[in-house]
């Protein structure tokens, strides 16, 4: 049988035998000849292999950062994952970060579409989420002109000075009023508070939770702020498995209309009543006018805006009021806990900071605005908490407009972009030491004298750098020295009765902002002259 059949089959002829050789010789020498750089397509970055469906979400865990940070040790600072069904890319170093946000920017001015965009921001309505354009910019503007820039600083600085007074006031009265000579405070609720006023003064014209003596009626207006700030920071599954947006399965859309709606309302009730009074048309800060009064009095007035024939909206207003409020507060507080655990944990530096304040400040006021440009140490001490512990560890998402090579790899149109700004500045290659809190580092004749964290030196970018870097950067940054330097100043801050110094806890939550796990509780003892907390 075996013979039969090999006596069937045809033999080649000899032509056809040359010619099936010299075809294969020919293919595997166009295959394998190494093309011209131009002809090849550079592959993509490497990255873990991830799950059906899932992608590498499943290998994220909470502390999203530090997974990623690990996975640069071993594929390199550009790594490719998959969540869902998204492309994303991730930055693990500086130099390629600057490849990114500086040669690249363009082509990543946009944020990829999400559920809090969507259901909360007004359909992408607002400047953190709104896409790259006319609109973007002039809303950006708006706040540049009437919040950030440096007159209008000046201009609101009564009220981030007296929100910081009226903190270490409470914080005072707390310590003396139990009695009890080792009584804790939970230091980032009151600088919450503080933070919080300030900026919704400003915007709004009003505290979101209310000062001793004011009355109650901001309850509704301060639980939806908390719900939204707190929303607004979770991870949604569905905006990477299609598959599972419609189940909606951590309930995460569901709470984002029920929200938006009673944030709605009440921006709407706001504004009714400003209707009733005539809309502000003052800069804000001039005359207890605020953001609100402004943009509404932009919107009675049918002021151009982005373009001779587009007008700014209520419904503009209100996204971009909504967007102060998510992106602007927490950021600020948790920096400013951090800043006083780091100085709690380190006794010298603490002393040091406390000296400097004394010798520019004195004993007999608190710090005002005015002192912060001779306060050397304190400004490394805030930089170098910025390094270890920066609210956003990961940034906020970009999208590429098109295909583009970064550092020899190809990212597709349509990829995601995470800068690990919490890696980055931890890289050793970099940073000396780079686990210890070292502000010196940030001195004259220290390794990082001349870095600065306003987006030019890429291996310290916790406001993000280019054209979408933060928009609050001038805002958020004198809030925190002067919050910080308020606090370090005005008091001496002791660990509760059995805790060291060296035993502090200082891991971090699993959450998108980079929070504490566990509240700072300190106890206050206030070290200026009496006169200066009345
Ligand atoms: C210490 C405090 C803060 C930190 C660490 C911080 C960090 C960031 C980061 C990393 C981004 C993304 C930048 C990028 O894509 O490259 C961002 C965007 C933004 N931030 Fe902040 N932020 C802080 C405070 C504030 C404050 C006080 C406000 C407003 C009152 C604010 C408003 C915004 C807005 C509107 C955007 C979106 C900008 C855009 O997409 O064009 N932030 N912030």
């Amino acid at each position: 049988m075996e013979l039969g059949l090999a006596m069937d089959l045809p033999i080649p002829s000899p032509l056809l035998l040359s010619t099936l050789v010299v075809s294969v010789v020919l293919c595997y020498v166009l295959f394998s000849w190494k093309k011209p750089a131009a002809w090849r397509a550079p592959p993509l970055p490497p990255g873990p292999r991830g799950w059906p469906v899932l992608g590498n979400l499943p290998q994220l865990g909470g502390k999203t950062h530090q997974r990623l940070h690990e996975m640069t040790k071993v594929y390199g600072p550009l790594l490719r994952l998959r969540f869902g069904s998204s492309n994303v890319v991730v930055v693990g170093s500086a130099a390629v970060a600057e490849q990114f946000l500086r040669v690249h920017d363009a082509n990543f001015s946009c944020r990829p579409p999400n559920s809090g965009g969507e259901h909360m921001a007004y359909n992408y309505q607002d400047i953190v989420f709104a896409p790259y354009g006319p609109r973007w910019r002039a809303k950006r503007k708006v706040c540049a002109v009437n919040l950030f820039s440096a007159r209008a600083l000046d201009d609101l600085r009564a009220f981030r000075e007296q929100e910081a007074a009226l903190m270490v006031r409470s914080l005072a009265e707390q310590s003396s009023r139990s009695g009890d000579a080792q009584a804790v405070v939970q230091l980032g609720k009151a600088v919450n508070v503080c933070t919080t006023n300030a900026l919704s003064r400003a915007a709004v014209g009003r505290r979101v939770f209310a000062a001793a003596g004011e009355e109650e009626g901001a309850t509704e207006f301060k639980e939806i702020v908390l719900e939204v700030m707190q929303v607004g920071g979770v991870l949604n599954v569905g905006d990477f498995v299609p598959a599972l947006r419609w189940l909606d399965p951590q309930g995460v859309v569901a709470k984002m209309k029920k929200l938006h709606r009673r944030f709605d309302d009440m921006m709407d009730g706001i504004i009714a009543d400003r209707k009733k009074g005539g809309a502000a048309a003052a800069p804000a800060g001039q005359q207890g006018q605020d953001l609100l009064g402004l943009l509404l009095a932009m919107v009675q007035n049918e002021q151009p805006f982005a373009g001779k024939e587009d007008r700014i909206t209520e419904t503009d207003a209100k996204a971009l009021i909504l967007n102060l409020f998510v992106a602007g507060t927490d950021t600020t507080s948790t920096i400013v806990e951090w800043s006083v655990a780091e100085l709690v944990r380190h006794p010298d530096m603490l002393r040091q900071a406390q000296e400097e304040l004394d010798a520019v400040v004195g004993r007999g006021r608190l710090v005002s605005e005015s002192d912060l440009p001779r306060l050397s140490f304190f400004h490394a001490v805030i930089k170098e908490t910025f390094r270890l512990h920066p609210s956003t560890p990961l940034s906020l998402p970009r999208v590429a407009a098109a295909d583009c090579e970064v550092a020899g790899y190809r990212v597709p149109a349509g990829s995601e972009l995470l800068v690990n700004v919490w890696g980055i500045a931890r890289d050793p290659a970099v940073w000396p030491d780079p686990l210890e809190f070292r502000p010196a580092r940030f001195l004259p004749g220290g390794s990082h004298a001349d870095v600065d964290v306003k987006g030019g030196d890429f291996c310290l970018i916790p406001f993000g750098a280019g054209r979408r870097i933060c928009a609050g950067l001038s805002w958020g940054l004198r809030m925190v020295t002067l919050t910080s330097a308020t606090l370090v100043h005005a008091f001496d801050w002791e660990l509760p009765p059995g805790q060291t110094p060296g035993e502090l806890n200082m891991e971090e939550a699993f959450t998108l902002l980079l929070q504490r796990a566990v509240p700072l509780m300190l106890h206050p003892v206030p070290r200026l002259l009496p006169s200066a907390y009345e």
